[in-house]
């Protein structure tokens, strides 16, 4: 069901500073009210699906049930062609409690030492899904492909941004300006279709 968003308060329901500082920007020129899961005390649901696009779902679902506003969540993450796609929806999970990705970021690495003369492409998804209270939801996913760097470089992103290069550029997501990542990113790509979907 595809219907469209009203100006005025949106839950974004994620509980990483990064994303909500980004997805924040990108609403930014749409007349929508960005509130966090945080400033709203919203408990931060467990991650049961098994594709980026389930765990979206759950996580918007279970906010707009609780606000009673339209909530946007986001699920993303890195995935390794070499290592079938993981971290993949495991990707904050790899950094562990401590949301170490200095450690998961040399998880990738040693794993991919592991395999001969492994190719080192990769990409980013993003999928967006926007629920209303009244059960309407919409579903959006992007990608950006590139390749993985060692050693990681630079800290203007978070999570993976320092080992990530895009296809064709030489800067990693952590050393590119940020509003340049806002316009190139998976999360990008990802919110340009839901622009289009519900604005
Ligand atoms: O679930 P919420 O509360 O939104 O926050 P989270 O950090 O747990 O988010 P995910 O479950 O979607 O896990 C995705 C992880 O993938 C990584 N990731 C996603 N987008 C990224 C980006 O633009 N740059 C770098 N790493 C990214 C980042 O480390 C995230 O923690
Ligand atoms: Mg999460």
């Amino acid at each position: 069901m595809s219907r469209k968003l009203l100006p005025g308060r949106l839950v974004v329901a994620s509980h990483n500073p990064g994303k909500v500082r980004e997805i924040t920007a990108l609403l930014g020129a749409y007349g929508a009210e960005p509130v966090s899961a945080a400033e709203m005390d919203l408990p931060e649901p467990e991650e049961t699906g098994t594709t980026f696009a389930a765990n979206a779902l759950l996580k918007a679902r279970q906010a707009a049930d609780l606000s009673g506003l339209p909530a946007l969540a986001d699920d993303s993450g890195l995935c390794v062609d070499a290592l079938n796609g993981d971290p993949g929806i495991f990707s904050a999970r790899w950094a562990g409690e401590s949301k170490d990705f200095g450690e998961a970021m040399r998880r990738i690495e040693a794993k991919l030492g592991d395999i001969k003369d492994a190719p080192r492409d990769a990409h980013f998804v993003c999928a967006l899904a926007l629920c209303w209270p009244d059960g309407g939801e919409v579903e959006v996913e992007g990608r950006v492909d590139g390749a993985l760097v060692n050693p990681p470089r630079g800290d203007r992103g978070f999570g993976y941004d320092p080992m990530f290069v895009r296809s064709g550029d030489d800067q990693t997501f952590g050393e590119i300006d940020p509003d340049l990542k806002h316009r190139i990113s998976h999360r990008a790509d990802a919110f340009a279709k839901l622009v289009g979907l519900v604005f």
